[in-house]
């Protein structure tokens, strides 16, 4: 079951690998990379793996009259959708400089390339792996593309139905057999309703032998807590220096002190989420001493006496003796020694 493996040197994920938080600056930074590079540090400093931005080369991702839909929400950048996308876009030689200062902080550049020249420049500047964002899921060609970079692949899943991510897994899994599959809705921010973290156990059914994780875009760190607790693997939430800027993103996304605290939270219930086999645990001990039950006599019992039902009772008792869960298997047996009404019976004292 190759369930896990090497998303970036020296980090591996999926099987009991901890989570790999990717935290998403996206376009949070405004167009300015003075931001941008003020979020990585925030991305580093709250612990996250990663600090990821999304690439476009805009005439190979948009068409002609989609870059000059007019774009006039209060999220717009420009007059036209081409404007907005350009103000945000950062140029190659600024991913350079991104890169190299991820690098100084010690945190790894990510970015998912939106369009197939974008996979081509993130290749050539060596990104550690592969995002497909979600608006790049059903694009079959792309996908080929991507996977035959032979970089690891995070392959998010908004607006997408099962049957495009088995045409998803089916296209990549020939190719290269490093990816994973994040669940994800594409609606920021995301309600409650609209996350369906179940999908997280059907891709784990569908999909056995790839890790799968979660990228969220609700309000809050408890849903993306809850798919760690469901086995989700990588995760991505969306970051902002502040959630009343300007732009599409920032409402769904966590500050600086959100990101530190769930990034925090989720190495709890890692921490929590333990062994699969089920045992009375060493910490367990001192309250089963106290507390545990044992079988007692219900009634004085003499020696040679093969034991029935009626003259056997539970209690917490001192010393402790035969354990309850094999109460019935006293009955026809015998004891050495008498005992007395309310006493221990013990299995030392079993003929
Ligand atoms: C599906 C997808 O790509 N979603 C991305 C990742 O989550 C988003 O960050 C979009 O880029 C963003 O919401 C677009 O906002 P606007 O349209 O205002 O530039
Ligand atoms: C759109 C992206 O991600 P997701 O679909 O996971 O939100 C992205 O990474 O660019």
């Amino acid at each position: 079951m190759p369930l896990e493996f090497e998303l970036a040197p020296g980090r591996m994920i999926g099987g009991d690998h901890p989570c790999f938080f990717i935290a998403e600056i996206g376009q949070n930074h405004q167009g300015d990379i003075n931001i941008a590079k003020q979020m990585i540090k925030v991305a580093k400093d709250a612990g996250a793996d990663c600090a990821k931005f999304q690439k476009s080369e805009l005439e190979f991702k948009f068409n002609k009259a989609a870059l000059e839909r007019p774009y006039t929400t209060k999220n717009s950048w420009g007059v036209t959708y081409g404007e907005h996308k350009r103000h945000l876009e950062f140029s190659h030689e600024q991913y350079q400089e991104l890169k190299a200062y991820a690098e100084s902080v010690g945190i790894l550049l990510g970015a998912s390339g939106m369009d197939e020249k974008a996979i081509d420049f993130l290749d050539e500047l060596g990104i550690a792996f592969l995002k497909v964002g979600s608006g790049d899921t059903n694009n079959l060609p792309y996908l080929e593309h991507a996977a035959k970079k032979g970089r690891p692949m995070v392959i998010s899943s908004g607006m997408q139905t099962m049957d495009t991510m088995k045409k998803v897994y089916n296209t990549v899994k020939p190719i290269n057999d490093k990816f994973c599959i994040l669940q994800c809705t594409s609606a920021y921010p995301l309600e409650p309703e609209d996350v369906h973290l179940n999908i997280i156990k059907e891709y784990q059914k569908e999909f056995p032998d790839i890790p799968i994780g979660y990228s969220g875009h609700e309000n809050g760190m408890s849903i993306t807590l809850a798919a760690v607790a469901m086995g989700a693997k990588v995760l991505e939430r969306h970051i902002t220096l502040d959630k009343t800027w300007k732009g599409s993103d920032h409402s769904a996304s966590l500050e600086p002190s959100e990101l530190k605290e769930l990034i925090s939270q989720i190495r709890i219930v890692e921490r929590a989420m333990g062994s699969r086999v089920k045992k009375m645990r060493s910490c367990e001990l001192f309250t089963h001493q106290k507390l545990g039950k044992s079988v007692v006599a219900a009634k004085d019992i003499p020696a040679d006496t093969a034991m029935t039902l009626d003259m056997l009772t539970v209690k917490v008792a001192e010393p402790k003796g035969y354990p309850p869960e094999k109460i019935f298997d006293l009955i026809g047996k015998k004891l050495k020694k008498g005992v007395e009404n309310d006493d221990s019976v013990t299995e030392d004292n079993l003929q």
